[in-house]
């Protein structure tokens, strides 16, 4: 799932807010995980708002409907209800056929390859106890952990990568719930024979400040209905079982602030590469914000919601307007 950028040096030097200005403005030149569809770069830059830390401005005027940018994830996990229908690397729906009993399934030569960042190190243990703790407690993160420990084991990633995106606030009682889960991670990783240097980051509290960053930053992954599909078995699924494909968590995409009446969308079509595309004309220096929840609930419930899972209270026009 590259690119993985080793952000670790440009997130200290943000740690001098005099520097943050210059940062944020060259974060635009070097986003290359933007689409290679267009031959301009995106137009877009990463900024400081005046009051919801950073955000994502555009840098000149974006026609109605265009696509903005694309992203690729860095780290992406298949739902465990869903795991034996898509790709267990870019999430792509698949044909049961594809599956032999019980195992996991890529959808091309290519996904099975790109899964080796993680795939060698996963394999070493069967997991079944951890995947059963997320089960029985209707857990997603920390299958995302697993899997970016992998890839750290392997070399593929930096301990640091999430380091840059913003944590969430979590209570005692949260963190005191994720010891059962580090605890299964790392002696998996044990039982696995993984040498003791390779695993000298999992500590307790990296799993926390992952789980903390996944847990505002991670997108629920809801693939668009596709043409060739047929859209009555289509709602049938909605209905019955879990919508979503899985989760990941993206760089770029993780800059975007929430609106309730949003100028921008997110929208996975085939994959877990994610599109981001304008809702309207939107002017150059403007800043582009998704909707993080279901904008048709009311104002109570969305803020309520935006409190309780993101930890902030919305700023947006909408909600100001008390609609
Ligand atoms: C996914 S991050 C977005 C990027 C973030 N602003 C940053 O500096 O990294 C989500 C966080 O941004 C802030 N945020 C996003 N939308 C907001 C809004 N409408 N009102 C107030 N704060 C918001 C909140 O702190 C929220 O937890």
């Amino acid at each position: 799932m590259s690119p993985l950028f080793r952000y670790s040096r440009w997130l200290s030097s943000f740690k001098n807010p005099q520097s943050q200005k210059k940062q944020l403005l060259a974060f635009s030149a070097f986003s290359s995980e933007a689409a290679n569809e267009k031959p301009r770069p995106p137009p877009i830059r990463v900024g400081l708002t005046e009051s919801a830390g950073r955000g994502v401005f555009a840098t000149r005027r974006i026609g109605a409907g265009d696509l903005i940018h694309t992203a690729k994830p860095i780290v992406a996990h298949p739902s465990l209800s869903g795991i034996n229908t898509v790709c267990y690397f870019c999430l792509k729906k698949l044909n049961l056929t594809d599956f032999k009993s019980h195992s996991v399934a890529f959808c091309s030569s290519e996904c099975e390859v790109n899964a080796k960042v993680f795939y060698d190190v996963e394999t070493k243990e069967d997991w079944q106890a951890f995947d059963d703790y997320c089960r029985t407690q209707g857990l997603k993160y920390p299958l995302l952990v697993k899997r970016l420990a992998c890839m750290v084991i392997s070399g593929a990633a930096s301990a640091e990568s999430l380091d840059i995106l913003l944590p969430a606030s979590l209570s005692r009682d949260m963190i005191l719930e994720m010891e059962e889960g580090f605890g299964l991670l790392r002696s998996g990783f044990v039982k696995a024979n993984i040498a003791d240097e390779l695993i000298a980051f999992l500590t307790k509290q990296w799993y926390i400040n992952m789980l903390a960053r996944i847990r505002i930053n991670a997108f629920r992954i809801e693939l668009a209905v596709g043409l060739h599909e047929d859209l009555l078995s289509s709602a049938a699924a909605c209905i019955e079982a879990e919508v979503a494909v899985g989760n990941a968590v993206y760089m770029l995409p993780s800059f975007y602030n929430h609106d309730c009446d949003p100028n921008t969308h997110i929208i996975w079509i085939e994959n877990a590469d994610a599109r981001l595309k304008a809702l309207r004309d939107i002017e150059a220096d403007e800043e582009l914000r998704i909707c993080y929840i279901d904008a048709s609930m009311d104002h109570d419930a969305r803020q309520t919601i935006l409190l309780q899972g993101f930890g902030f209270e919305c700023n947006c026009l909408r909600c100001k307007s008390g609609d």
